[in-house]
C-alpha cells in the first residue's frame, strides 16, 4: 500500500496555505509532518482525511481496497478530542465503532490496551486532557483502517502514555499500516520528516 499526494495546493479563507506539496508514504512508514504554526499540517491531514477539497493536486492510494475511497481506509484523530461529555467513556467508543463500523478489537480491550479499563463508565466530560486523547486513540484500535492520520497525537499524553501509545503505533506499523503525523514533538518511533513551509 502506497499513499501519495502531488502537487497539492491548499487555500483556507481565501489565502493560499501551500502549493505544489508532494508527499508519500507506504505501508510500514510513519512520516512526521512538522512546520512552523500555520504552515499547513492540520490542513493536509484534513485534505487526505476528506474533509476538505485541495484547490489541486491529487491523492492517490494504490494497493488499498479499491472500492473504498481513502477516507474510509483512514482515521483522522484531530487535535481536539471528537467526544460527547455526556455519554461514558464505553458509549463514546460505542458511538465511534457504530460509526466507523467494521469492530476488529472489542471496545473493552481496547480501552484496557490504553489503560483506561477503569475508568469505563466515568462520562468523558469528567475526563482529564490526557485520559481524553487515551480514549480517541482507543478509537484506532477497535475499528481497524490501515492509515492513521494523526494531528499533535501525543500532546497531553504523559511520558507513560508517550510509551504505550508508541507500541501501538509500531504494531500497527507492523501490521501492514502507515502513520501520517502532525507533530511539534518526536513522535517515539522512527519516522521520515515531511516538513511544510520550509524551516521552522
Ligand atoms: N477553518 C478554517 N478556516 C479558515 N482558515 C483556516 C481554517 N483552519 C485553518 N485555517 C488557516 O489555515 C492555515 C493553516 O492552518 P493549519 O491549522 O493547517 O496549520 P498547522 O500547521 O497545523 O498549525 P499549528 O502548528 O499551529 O497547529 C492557517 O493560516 C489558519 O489560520
Amino acid at each position: 500500500m502506497r499513499l501519495a499526494g502531488q502537487g497539492l495546493r491548499c487555500i483556507r479563507a481565501g489565502r493560499e496555505v501551500f502549493a505544489g506539496l508532494d508527499f508519500e508514504a507506504s505501508a510500514g512508514e510513519a512520516v512526521a509532518v512538522v512546520g512552523a504554526n500555520g504552515a499547513g499540517k492540520t490542513s493536509l491531514l484534513r485534505l487526505i482525511a476528506g474533509l476538505i477539497a485541495p484547490a489541486g493536486g491529487t491523492i492517490a492510494l494504490e494497493g488499498g481496497d479499491a472500492e473504498l475511497s481513502v477516507a474510509e481506509q483512514a482515521h483522522y484523530l484531530g487535535h481536539r478530542d471528537a467526544l460527547k461529555p455526556a455519554l461514558t467513556v464505553t458509549e463514546n467508543l460505542g458511538f465511534w465503532a457504530e460509526f466507523l463500523g467494521g469492530v476488529a478489537t472489542a471496545p473493552a480491550a481496547a480501552l484496557e490496551a490504553v489503560g483506561l479499563g477503569h475508568a469505563i463508565h466515568l462520562p468523558a466530560g469528567f475526563l482529564s486532557a490526557g485520559q481524553r486523547r487515551r480514549l480517541s486513540i482507543a478509537r484506532l484500535l477497535t475499528v481497524k483502517r490501515p492509515i492513521w492520520l494523526l494531528d499533535e497525537p501525543t500532546s497531553a499524553l504523559d511520558m507513560g502514555s508517550q510509551k504505550v501509545f508508541a507500541g501501538l503505533m509500531t504494531a500497527h506499523l507492523a501490521d501492514g499500516g502507515l502513520i501520517m503525523a502532525a507533530t511539534h514533538t518526536p513522535l517515539g518511533i522512527a519516522a521520515r520528516e515531511l516538513r511544510i513551509g520550509g524551516v521552522a
